[in-house]
């Protein structure tokens, strides 16, 4: 992973370190990371709990600064919070009171989006992510899988070149969640916005992402950067047969059991 401040780059980390200070403890989080996604690649982030994963999103989105190195975001350096980037967290967070495509909306009116150009980009979206139908929908009569895709239909409609996506499917259940990963994979394929992915299964890292960063235990260090050789378009239940999906997992499983400690 190259560590060179590279201008192509749609996110560039550079010997990027986090400490927090507190009145009892000063608590380093990230040590001297680097790491340069190119536009339109999906990389997904591993590591051990309290790691520092959530952390890194942050410094890229601009809601912390880095103690050292820098963050680049489309070549521009981050200096303070970005608005041209979309964020999907593990909990939709949508306003009860709104109907789905009103939540979707909210993205629009906080950017002063035109309407009807809002209105076409919002319907496009509530049919990539199979919500028609559910557009009125208020939150809770939504699953907690539509829940999602509300939230990321609003994540994506201003079209951020850049996506960060923090556990977004963690407190789904299994099949929702691989149902999640197969219209995530679509929807990247359709729209080439570049993600990045924190997520704590090492199945749906690999199923989803072009490299996997592996992460060592607080304070997190890069432990390695894994290459996902696997096709461009993947069938679900076709790529967890493959062997390289196989080989992927289990070696991305020993590295997190090197840096945990655990087999
Ligand atoms: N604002 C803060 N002030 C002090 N410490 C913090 C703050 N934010 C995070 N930390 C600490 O930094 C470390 C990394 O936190 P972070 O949330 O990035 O981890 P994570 O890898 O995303 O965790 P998890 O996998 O459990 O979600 C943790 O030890 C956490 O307690």
């Amino acid at each position: 992973m190259s560590a060179t401040l590279n201008a192509t780059s749609a996110v560039s980390i550079n010997g990027v370190s986090v400490r927090f200070h507190s009145k009892r403890a000063e608590t380093t989080a990230i040590e001297q990371v680097s790491l340069d996604v190119a536009p339109g690649e999906f990389v997904s982030i591993v590591g051990p709990s309290g790691c520092g994963k959530s952390t890194l999103l942050k410094l890229v989105a601009g809601l912390l600064r880095p103690s050292s190195g820098s963050v680049r975001l489309l070549g521009e350096e981050v200096h303070g919070p970005r608005h041209d980037i979309g964020f999907v967290f593990q909990r939709a967070a949508l306003l009860e009171w709104r109907s789905a495509r009103k939540n979707i909306l909210l993205q629009a009116e906080m950017r002063g989006m035109g309407s009807a150009e809002a209105g076409r980009r919002a319907d496009e979206l509530i049919e990539m992510t199979g919500l028609t139908g559910f557009e009125n929908a208020l939150p809770h009569e939504l699953s907690g899988g539509m829940q999602q895709r509300v939230a990321l239909c609003r994540a994506l409609l201003h079209q951020p070149r850049v996506l960060l996506m923090d556990e977004p499917f963690g407190a789904l259940d299994a099949l929702t969640r691989e149902q999640m990963n197969v219209e995530l994979h679509r929807v990247w394929r359709e729209t080439g916005t570049t993600v990045l992915l924190v997520t704590h299964s090492i199945a749906e890292s690999v199923y989803l992402a072009n490299r996997v960063v592996v992460l060592t235990r607080r304070p997190a260090l890069v432990k390695e950067v894994i290459e996902v050789d696997l096709p461009a378009g993947r069938d679900y239940s076709a790529t967890m047969a493959r062997p390289e999906f196989a080989t992927t997992t289990a070696r991305i499983r020993d590295l997190l059991g090197a840096v945990t400690g655990h087999d």
